[in-house]
């Protein structure tokens, strides 16, 4: 019964360019870190290149190809001061997915902080305000029913009466008018389509409510992809106000990015079991070394030469990634290395054990590792440090654990400060 509940149930994305498969990627892989059970789907339109496509079938169960749908008005879309989001409207074949009776639609511009399985439990039409207009709900992350009445009632609806901002967002919030007042159960929480806003009383209440984040959505023109993360810019004008929250998320970003998906590794066991050659891999023959982590590598690094031929953003060459990598791999260190010291100089931050790991932990190995002397901790800590660094360099984050964004957070203020 559970099985066929959550066969039946999917979390959607979409990309209609090389740009935003890598969006796509991120949004698959944070989904799958934080044990979802529910299927992966992506759409993608015809022009998304071959190692896009094969390189999100890494992380997807479903690729699904979908006509690109735009909306050509460029009149509203000025208003908005983006006049490429008129292909945005292909987000609305989503409701063509009825082999799903339920699905969750996340922009490929989010990122999954925990497991948020729990969102199906709401019903059609449930989302987030948005920040810009609260009486509408963002369209970045939505919970819906596929179905091919509602799928031709929404296009019908969008030819009859157009969208007010040119997108998908302003169609579906006339679409679904009575968002706003009908029923409150239909409102997500903010955590779960969490934008910045430069709004004076934003800040304070991200102080105060912005570590229960669960789903991070970077909106607006620069996307995460555009730009990698470096700690010195957070204290200047670029990384102002919210934005410098924000940073923190752009980098927890590209960490998920760079790491390592389950489902690849699965795959690559069967490539080692059949003697096969993935296709993404033969891309990249200067590979000598097929660990899990560097073929891994090499399908991301495929699409980055891919989207060096293709790209439509002017400034995103292979050489700026390749420089993005490097200097995000360099400021993984820096992070670590201030996680690092502050460990052995300060009273190790771990997450307390869960109840669990209580319960099943042998008395002997307990005495040291749990009521060790000051001495004891820091000569573990020592030992715990590389093999983390290890885990961490391999793509292993311990988002549960040590590497909890609120450790990382805290560590990175201090270090900010
Ligand atoms: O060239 C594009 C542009 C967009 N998308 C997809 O459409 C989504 C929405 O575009 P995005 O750039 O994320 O828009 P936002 O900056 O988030 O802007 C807002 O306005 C859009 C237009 O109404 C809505 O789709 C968004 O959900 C809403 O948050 C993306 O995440 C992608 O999944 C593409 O695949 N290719
Ligand atoms: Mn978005």
């Amino acid at each position: 019964m559970c099985l066929f509940l959550s066969e039946a149930q999917a979390f959607v994305t979409l990309a209609t360019t090389d740009a935003y498969c890598m969006g796509c990627i991120v949004v698959g892989k944070s989904l799958r870190r934080h044990g979802t059970s529910r299927k992966l789907v992506v759409m993608v339109s015809p022009n998304v290149s071959r190692v896009g496509r094969l390189t999100l079938e890494d992380v997807f169960d479903e690729v699904v190809v979908v006509d690109v749908l735009d909306s050509r008005d460029k009149a509203h879309l000025t208003w908005l001061g983006r006049p490429e989001l008129g292909v945005t409207f292909t987000k609305l074949h989503c409701w063509t997915l009825t082999q799903f009776s339920k699905c969750v639609f996340l922009d490929a511009d989010t990122l999954v902080l925990c497991n948020v399985d729990e969102l199906f439990e709401y019903e059609e039409l449930s989302a987030a305000p948005d920040t810009g207009w609260p009486d509408c709900f963002n369209s970045g992350v939505f919970v819906f029913r596929p179905s091919l009445n509602t799928h031709k009632q929404i296009l019908e609806h969008a030819a009859q009466h157009g969208s007010f901002d040119g997108g998908d967002q302003g169609v579906l919030n006339t679409f679904f008018s009575d968002w706003a007042v009908k029923d409150i159960r239909k409102h997500l929480p903010f955590v779960y389509n969490l934008t910045a806003s430069a709004v004076y009383t934003y800040l304070p209440a991200f102080q105060q409510y912005g570590h229960h984040a669960k789903i991070v959505h970077f909106l607006g023109g620069i996307k995460p992809w555009h730009h990698s993360y470096n700690p010195q810019a957070a204290s200047e004008s670029s990384f102002r106000d919210s934005n410098k929250n924000f940073a923190q998320f752009i980098h927890l970003w590209w960490v998920e990015y760079y790491s390592q998906n389950q489902l690849q590794v699965k795959k690559d066991d069967k490539k080692n079991d059949k003697n096969e050659d993935y296709s993404v891999q033969q891309l990249d023959s200067s590979q000598t070394h097929q660990t899990p982590t560097q073929s891994q590598k090499s399908s991301t690094e495929a699409l980055h030469r891919e989207m060096r031929l293709s790209s439509p953003l002017q400034d995103l060459t292979l050489d700026s990634l390749t420089i993005s990598s490097s200097k995000t791999s360099e400021e993984m260190n820096i992070l670590f290395d201030v996680m690092s010291e502050q460990e052995t100089e300060e009273t190790p931050i771990v997450s307390p054990p869960s109840e669990q790991e209580t319960e099943h932990k042998d008395p002997e190995t307990a005495d040291d590792s749990s009521v060790g002397t000051g001495q004891a901790i820091a000569a573990e800590t020592e030992e715990e440090d590389l093999e983390r660094r290890r885990m961490w360099e391999e793509g292993h984050v311990d988002y549960m654990g040590k590497d909890a964004f609120d450790n990382i957070k805290r560590k990175l203020d201090l270090f900010l400060e």
